[in-house]
């Protein structure tokens, strides 16, 4: 189902683990921060509505979606950290950089989680406007923020 038909907000919270105890970084791209911003109230209330402790969240900006994953990976590499998760907003443009943007921070970010076997959640949205973008972190459609904690939390019940 695509995103226009679903809200991102609206998940399954039955069998979620205990993260009581779980430690989590939210690391934040500054391009388009009135979406960022919004994705990250809507990941760190999700987290804490949801058992995890605010002083086990730490938070850390990076200057583009292009560089969060050498900033997953920064956190990820940490023993005192459980999970990962990544916002941004990359909005086309008139060339191809959204592209390679869109496609580096995509497998960065894989590949970050698989090297350390920790969830790093790609909770970065790919709108072609502001009204897209702005419609996913807070609006009709639900929060990406809200779908990247929650998504989070899953992961860590397979350990
Ligand atoms: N145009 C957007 C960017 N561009 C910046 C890159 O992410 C990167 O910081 C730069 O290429 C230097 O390495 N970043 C976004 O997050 N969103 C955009 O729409
Ligand atoms: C996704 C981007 O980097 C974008 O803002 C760049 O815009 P343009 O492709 O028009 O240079």
């Amino acid at each position: 189902m695509s995103s226009a038909l679903k809200n991102l907000s609206d998940f399954s919270t039955a069998n979620l683990p205990d993260v009581s105890q779980k430690r989590f970084a939210i690391i934040v791209s500054e391009w388009n921060t009135e979406v960022t911003g919004a994705l990250y109230t809507g990941a760190f209330d999700t987290l804490v509505k949801h058992g995890v402790q605010e002083n086990h969240i730490v938070s850390a900006q990076v200057p583009g979606s292009f560089e969060l994953s050498l900033g997953a990976q920064k956190f990820a590499q940490r023993e005192d950290i459980d999970a990962v998760i990544c916002l941004g907003c990359v909005i086309q443009g008139e060339t191809r950089h959204f592209d390679f943007i869109c496609q580096a921070v995509a497998d960065g970010i894989t590949n970050v989680s698989l090297k350390y076997n920790k969830p790093v959640i790609f909770g970065v949205l790919t709108p072609n406007t502001q009204e897209q973008a702005m419609d996913r972190a807070g609006g009709k459609h639900g929060n990406k923020g809200d779908e990247a904690a929650i998504t989070a939390i899953k992961m860590l019940a397979l350990n």
